[in-house]
């Protein structure tokens, strides 16, 4: 048997965690040989511990082979222990009406003193994805508030944006969601996000010459994904939550697994690529392979790509700004 993985997920009694935790223990996101140890965080209130009590007693009554151990505290330096994979879920969600970063002063004090707690008690190889609201902001804070680790595990999810992508471009290219390849989601998770598909391809097929669709692009595909966690709130009163579950693990299993050459989109820190400053969590098309991702370099931008580009920039830097206070 192998050692067990400790995965520290919070907010782990929330929608999203209620979606998660049972896809992990069964071995959907390290494979079906890997050990888990889950180590879960709510917040220190009789409710919230409550209902995180009821999901460890459900996690009981699966008798997960691969479930080595369940910790549940409202304590982040007991949670994050030692973790090698932390999943920053625990946030507030948007209601309607409102964007991502309307979230942003709210949550943002989170993800300082969840950085502070990966950085004093979690492995020097934790891999930390930031699912709550805004995302990439949260990741950034998280990664400043942590400076003895290393930065480059420090990410944001963009995988439910790609996984939308991708899942609009083979209705409309008539392909199977499955065999598109070369897909990438730039940017910020907010409806400024670029989903380019310039280079898609399914079964070597370039998808935008088949589609030939300029219109679409830019005024069906593109606002489309990027409005669509809006669009699931109106429709459901509540923002998504089996699909961000199965992004995560998209996300997770790839970094750890290896995406085998394929691209997938990341949110991680900025080596200074594409004009994009070193340090901005930004959506890049990657590939991973022995719990590495590296950046696809010198993809072309052409001046419709570095437009939307510059636009998800600028909102980033803006929301950068606007928590900077929180971090000198
Ligand atoms: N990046 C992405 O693609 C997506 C991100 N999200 C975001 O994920 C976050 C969670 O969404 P849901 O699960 O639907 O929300 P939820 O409200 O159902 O659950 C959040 C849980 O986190 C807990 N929590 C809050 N602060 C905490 C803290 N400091 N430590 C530990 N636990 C804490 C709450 O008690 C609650 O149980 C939201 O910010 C939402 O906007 C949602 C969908 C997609
Ligand atoms: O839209 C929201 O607030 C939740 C989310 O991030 C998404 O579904 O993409």
């Amino acid at each position: 048997m192998k050692t067990p993985v400790r995965v520290a997920v919070t907010g782990a009694a929330g929608q999203i965690g209620y979606a998660l935790l049972f896809r992990i223990a069964s071995g959907e996101m390290l494979g079906k040989e890997q050990p888990v140890i889950l180590q879960l965080l709510e917040l220190p209130i009789d409710k919230a511990q409550a209902a995180l009590k009821g999901v460890i007693m459900e996690l009981e009554d699966c008798a997960f082979p691969l479930l080595a151990d369940v910790v549940g505290t409202d304590d982040p330096e007991v949670a994050f222990k030692d973790a090698d994979i932390a999943l920053l879920v625990g946030a507030r969600p948007r209601g309607p009406g409102m964007e991502r970063k309307d979230l942003l002063l709210e949550n943002a004090k989170i993800f300082t003193a969840q950085g502070a707690a990966l950085n004093k008690v979690a492995s020097r190889d934790v891999k930390v994805l930031v699912v709550g609201n805004p995302a990439n902001t949260n990741a950034y804070i998280a990664m400043k508030s942590a400076p003895d680790l290393n930065p480059r595990n420090f990410t944001a999810m963009l995988r439910l944006d790609h996984n939308r992508a991708l899942s609009q471009l083979a209705t409309k290219a008539g392909v199977a969601v499955g065999d598109i390849e070369g897909l990438i989601v730039w940017g910020n998770h907010s409806p400024t996000m670029y989903p380019d598909y310039r280079f898609a391809t399914a079964k070597g097929v370039n998808l935008k010459d088949k589609v030939n669709d300029a219109d679409w692009n830019a005024n069906t595909f593109i606002p489309q994904v990027g409005k669509r966690g809006a669009a699931i709130i109106e429709a459901r009163g509540l923002s998504s939550a089996a699909s961000a579950a199965n992004a995560a693990i998209d996300h997770i299993h790839d970094w750890v697994l290896g995406s085998n050459g394929k691209w997938v989109t990341m949110g991680v820190p900025s080596d200074g690529s594409y004009g994009i400053p070193e340090g901005v969590i930004f959506g890049f098309a990657v590939t991973t392979e022995n719990g590495e991702y590296t950046l696809v370099k010198d993809i072309e931008v052409d001046d419709f790509s570095q437009k939307a580009i510059d636009k998800t920039l600028a909102e980033l830097e803006e929301e950068r700004s606007g928590v900077a206070h929180l971090l000198s």
